[in-house]
């Protein structure tokens, strides 16, 4: 579980960005929105150590993160930020993916799998000898989850996965969140596009000013008034209101839905 209790958050230069926020979160996809500054980055870093409450508290699987190394947490919860092109170091693709596992000081042959692994899940296989800055920007992204993935932790952060990526590239990263859910990781999801808070959440958290003003089913979630939060139902939903089929993720659900009430 990742869990944050009553947490306030001020920055030194005297910025409250989080203000009392409980979340609680397992082996789930869960999207976190909000508007710009509403405090999305500020409350996901608190769970790999990269900050500590003001007050209140924050565990990972229990781990108290005030007692813990952003390295020790890092096991449990990788952190893709966006615009990941800046964190890529290494000559090739292979030292890229290898070098969390390398600092794990597994075995050479461990790393090796564990790269291999990593770059069949994200479809990047063949790519190891490739200049990291060389990718196109899907496959950087893909990249930088395959990074995080070769730590094998339990839980994802992906800060905004799919922006910049084309249709294509899109679905490759959203096919890779959902075999990772499969498998048993927990995924928080940061991002300001509701088309793949409805593809992909099955639990939102919205947040306003600090504080936490939403959190339940993704489909109540788009059943409350999101111009109120700045935010923008998906085309979709718009569509299969003025149909009135109720609730779908996807196209092909409409499509159902429609045939099924003209039978
Ligand atoms: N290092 C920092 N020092 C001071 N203030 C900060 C710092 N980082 C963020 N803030 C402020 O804290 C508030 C919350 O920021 P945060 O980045 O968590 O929001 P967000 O919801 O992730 O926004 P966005 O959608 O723009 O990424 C904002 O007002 C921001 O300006």
């Amino acid at each position: 579980m990742l869990r944050a209790e009553n947490v306030w958050h001020t920055y030194e230069n005297g910025r409250e960005a989080l203000k009392g926020v409980d979340f609680e979160m397992g082996e789930e996809i869960v999207a976190l929105v909000g508007q710009n500054g509403s405090g999305k980055t500020t409350l996901a870093k608190h769970f790999n150590g990269l900050l500590k409450p003001t007050r209140g508290r924050v565990t990972v699987d229990g781990m108290d993160t005030r007692e813990h190394t952003v390295a020790e947490l890092s096991r449990v919860v990788g952190y893709v930020f966006q615009n990941p092109e800046h964190m890529f170091f290494e000559e090739n693709v292979f030292r890229e993916v290898a070098f969390g596992p390398r600092n794990l000081e597994l075995s050479e042959e461990e790393i090796e799998k564990r790269v291999k692994w990593a770059l069949r899940v994200v479809n990047l296989e063949g790519y190891e000898d490739r200049v990291p800055y060389s990718l196109s920007g899907g496959e950087k992204q893909r990249l930088a989850i395959a990074c995080v993935l070769a730590m094998k932790p339990k839980y994802l952060i992906l800060d905004e996965p799919t922006t910049g990526l084309d249709a294509r590239n899109a679905a490759g990263v959203i096919k890779v969140i959902r075999e990772l859910r499969e498998a048993g990781h927990g995924v928080l999801l940061i991002t300001h596009d509701m088309d793949l808070v409805l593809e992909l959440a099955e639990r939102v958290v919205l947040l306003q000013e600090g504080r936490k003003v939403f959190d339940g089913p993704t489909e109540e979630f788009f059943s409350i008034d999101l111009h109120d939060y700045g935010l923008e139902k998906p085309e979709l939903l718009r569509i299969s209101e003025k149909l009135g089929i109720g609730f779908v993720r996807s196209v092909p659900e409409v499509v159902k839905a429609l045939l099924g009430g003209s039978r």
